[in-house]
């Protein structure tokens, strides 16, 4: 049994970008698990079906921590849903907010061309995600759940959800405590959130926010340094490809 891992690298990869076998793809809809994620974690994890005809890696693939970005196909009327392209309403420009102490940044200068946050539906997100049997929980069968980083307002059961897996961060443990499991997966989101907020993680051609705390030492202050990488050199097409599955077959939670 464990404590939090101590002394860990917080940016995992070269700035270059990714290297073999990554990037590795991932896509499903979203199952219900255990429902620990959000009651007990205060971490909700999105579960993809693990099975190996569709994702022919998943059963090689050491368990573990791993980050990348997630492409989320929410329904129309789920609260966080973006307009559709033909009406697109954001643009971005890389920028920060205020340090303490510092002076307040100058405003953002225009950006030269409108950024698209994702196509055919799709919405990007950074994310980390746990594959494997969760021995904290002494799990017998394998799962792949991801914790996007990202603020919702309800939940999205049954919604697709594609993963471009980037890199590995750390074996999965069992801890002595709850505590001592949730503050390791805060030091992984902030490890995600660093190691995606570079050119040569980013997808190219799409906007995405990447929240960074402000400290060095991690912790779960989402959203106090947001870097927007825009226009990153990573090919993130897989992602925001037109659907193939048939809507109103979402399986939703009852
Ligand atoms: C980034 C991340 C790291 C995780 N690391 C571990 C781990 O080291 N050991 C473990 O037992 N579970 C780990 N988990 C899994 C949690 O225990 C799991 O999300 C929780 O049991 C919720 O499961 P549920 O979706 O079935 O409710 C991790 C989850 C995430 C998102
Ligand atoms: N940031 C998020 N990342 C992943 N899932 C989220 C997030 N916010 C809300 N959810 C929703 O919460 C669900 C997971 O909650 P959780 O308590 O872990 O239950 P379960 O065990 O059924 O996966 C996801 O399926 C999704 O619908």
């Amino acid at each position: 049994m464990a404590t939090p891992t101590p002394n860990r690298p917080l940016i995992v990869g070269d700035p270059s970008g990714p290297s073999p076998p990554y990037p590795l793809r991932m896509e499903g809809r979203v199952i219900s698990g255990f429902g620990r994620g959000s009651k007990e974690l205060g971490i909700p994890t999105a579960n993809l079906p693990v099975d190996d005809t569709q994702t022919p890696w998943i059963s090689s693939t050491p368990s573990g921590v791993y980050f990348g970005w997630a492409a989320l196909r929410l329904p129309a009327d789920h609260p966080d849903a973006l307009p559709t392209e033909s009406n697109p309403t954001t643009t971005t420009t890389s920028t920060t907010t205020p340090q303490d102490g510092q002076p307040p940044p100058p405003p953002p200068s225009p950006p030269t061309k409108p950024l698209r946050q994702g196509a055919n539906g799709f919405q990007i997100y950074p994310m980390v995600m746990s594959i494997g049997y969760n021995p904290f929980y002494k799990n017998t069968v394998r799962s792949a759940e991801v914790h996007i980083l990202h603020r919702f307002q309800s939940d999205f059961y049954g919604a697709e959800l594609r993963l471009l897996v980037l890199g590995f961060v750390r074996e999965e443990k069992d801890y002595s405590s709850l505590d001592a499991l949730v503050a390791d997966i805060w030091f992984d989101c902030d490890v995600a959130k660093r190691s995606l907020a570079r050119k040569g993680w980013a997808p190219s051609g799409v906007g995405v926010v990447v929240g960074v705390p402000k400290g060095d030492n991690g912790g779960s202050d989402e959203g106090e340094k947001v870097v927007v990488v825009s226009d990153g050199t990573l090919d993130g097409e897989w992602l925001v490809r037109p659907s193939e599955l048939v809507d109103g077959d979402e399986g939703k939670k009852d």
